[in-house]
């Protein structure tokens, strides 16, 4: 197994990081992505990214890999994009306040978010009232359409600020993505966070002793024997399902 030593940098909760926790978790628990009980799975709810590469990076354990400053570096190079790009697009942000000003403000939100403590007072009341007061000539199809491609190119031309690690990107796609499906609704524009590839489902450890007798011979074949192999189980001595079946009971 390939580990890294985490946290790489000191983390604590935000202004807005527990409330964003929650409530990405339990929309994950009921598309799938996360189990029932992730809500008390520590590797999912620490502030600090696991140490197993072969696990996801939740959102909020992302200033545990990156610290401040490399976030920072993202976020400018997303705004510089932004400032550069055709008036009707940079105007409205002009209008709010300089490139400082902007990356300021957005790398204190992503930092809050991503457990570095808090940097972003107002949470998520402050972000809908911008967007809804100092934005709304961008929260449409066309609008989102602009932010949504910057931001890819911005963090496909960023690696180098991902620490080596690919859940980094995997992960801010998932943050983005988490963003994004919110707005969708509160602003009725299309979903289109095509950011790339977003966390796969967490595949949970499986607790034979937590389980039914029914619950373990509904597992498929290559459920038991992975749960078997990682109890380092030699499964060549249990050739078919109803001899694993038997083993896992006795565990
Ligand atoms: C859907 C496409 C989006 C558009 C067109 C958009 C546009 C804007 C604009 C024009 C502003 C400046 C308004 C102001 O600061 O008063 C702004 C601010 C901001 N946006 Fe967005 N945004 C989008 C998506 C997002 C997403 C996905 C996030 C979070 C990941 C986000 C986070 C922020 C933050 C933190 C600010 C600063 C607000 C403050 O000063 O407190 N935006 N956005």
């Amino acid at each position: 197994m390939t580990r890294v030593d985490l946290p790489k940098f000191p983390t604590r909760h935000g202004y807005m990081s527990e409330k964003i926790q929650q409530s990405y978790i339990n929309a994950a628990i009921e598309n799938g992505v996360l189990p029932p009980d992730a809500h008390r799975m520590p590797e999912v709810v620490s502030l600090t990214a696991p140490g197993d590469i072969t696990k996801p990076i939740q959102f909020w354990q992302l200033y545990s890999v990156l610290g401040q400053d490399q976030i920072v570096d993202i976020v400018r190079g997303f705004y510089e994009r932004v400032f550069a790009d055709e008036p009707w697009f940079t105007s409205v942000f002009k209008w709010v306040g300089g490139l400082n000003h902007h990356i300021a403000t957005q790398a204190s939100m992503w930092i809050d978010a991503m457990g570095g403590g808090p940097h972003y007072h107002g949470a998520e009341f402050r972000l809908s009232f911008h967007h809804t007061h100092n934005a709304m000539a961008l929260m449409n199809d066309k609008g989102v359409e602009r932010w949504v491609t910057l931001m890819r190119e911005t963090l496909d031309a960023s690696s180098d600020l991902m620490a080596d690690d690919p859940r980094v990107r995997t992960s801010i796609n998932t943050f983005l993505a988490y963003f994004m499906t919110k707005y969708s609704d509160e602003f009725r524009f299309q979903d289109r966070h095509i950011f790339g590839e977003t966390n796969g489902p967490l595949k949970c450890r499986i607790n034979f002793m937590k389980m039914t007798t029914e619950a373990i011979e509904g597992l498929s074949e290559k459920e038991l024997s992975d749960a078997l192999i990682e109890r380092s189980v030699d499964v060549s001595q249990y050739p078919n399902k109803q001899a694993q079946v038997s083993k896992a009971l006795m565990m």
